[in-house]
């Protein structure tokens, strides 16, 4: 029984960047199955001059323009209004970090209206009135809200059901499951050997416990290495005895 399409709204500017989306990869695919709707709402289209006018100069002066609240309001309202019960994100550097947590957390919402700001951000009160959270993807500014929006549409599209072709992929990535919170593991294909790089006879092996526990091994031993602190949180939430054994044997390893 196939379940209505994960809405989300994307209110932008460039309502074209949304196609990094809708004709690539898996996230077409999800669309084209009826699992993802991602529609755009412009608010250039709900301005009332002229001019078409977005954006105006700071109170307090300073650099830089920022966007009026009218169309936004309206742009928002419209994209509200076709996706009901929706979560309001606004993407900002202000914003809480997108972790693999939070996206799980939002790909359990009714639906997403993510708004993209542009210039030097929205006028304070659209925030206050019409914004239900913030989140950032990373400690850095861009010139927009669009590609942090995309990027949140990717990763929680992924963890839509259907949209992988195994679901069981979603669990074995790092960051959930059995590998939660830790970096992935290698991965190889074919040639079994190139240019003299022959990969890990253990995936060769067919005898699945035991790359079970060589891929373990491997995302422990690389999420210590590359990003302890992952492995702290890891640790916090208790490591099982052979999580333990399998990290030492790989530090033991570093160090012969
Ligand atoms: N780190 C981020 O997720 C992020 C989001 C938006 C942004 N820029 C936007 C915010 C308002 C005007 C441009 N920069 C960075």
């Amino acid at each position: 029984m196939s379940q209505a399409p994960f809405a989300v709204t994307l209110v932008t500017l460039f309502p074209d960047m949304a196609r990094a989306v809708t004709d690539f990869g898996v996230t077409r695919r999800a669309v084209e199955n009826g699992l993802l709707a991602l529609e755009t709402v412009n608010p250039r289209d709900f301005t009332e001059d002229r001019h078409r006018t977005v954006d105006d100069r700071p109170f307090g002066g300073g650099p830089g323009m920022v966007m009026k609240v009218a169309p936004l309001e309206k742009a928002l309202l419209a994209a509200r209004e076709g996706n009901p019960g929706a979560r309001v994100i606004y993407l900002s550097p202000q914003g809480q970090p997108l972790t693999q947590a939070k996206a799980v957390a939002l790909a359990a919402q009714p639906g997403l209206v993510l708004l993209a700001g542009r210039y030097e951000g929205v006028d304070e009160r659209l925030l206050d009135a019409q914004v239900d959270e913030q989140v950032s993807i990373g400690d850095y500014v861009l010139s927009g809200g669009e590609l942090p929006a995309l990027v949140l549409i990717d990763a929680v599209s992924r963890l839509l059901p259907g949209v992988l072709g195994h679901q069981d992929s979603a669990e074995q990535d790092s960051f959930s499951g059995e590998f939660e919170d830790l970096l992935d593991c290698p991965h190889y294909t074919r040639p079994e050997v190139y240019q003299g790089q022959a990969v890990p006879e253990v995936l060769l092996s067919g005898n699945h416990e035991r790359i079970r526990r060589w891929r373990l091994k491997q995302a422990l031993g690389r999420t210590w290495q590359q990003r302890p602190d992952l492995l702290e949180r890891r640790r916090a939430r208790g490591l099982s005895n052979e999580e333990q054994q399998l990290l030492d044997e790989y530090i033991a390893e570093q160090s012969s």
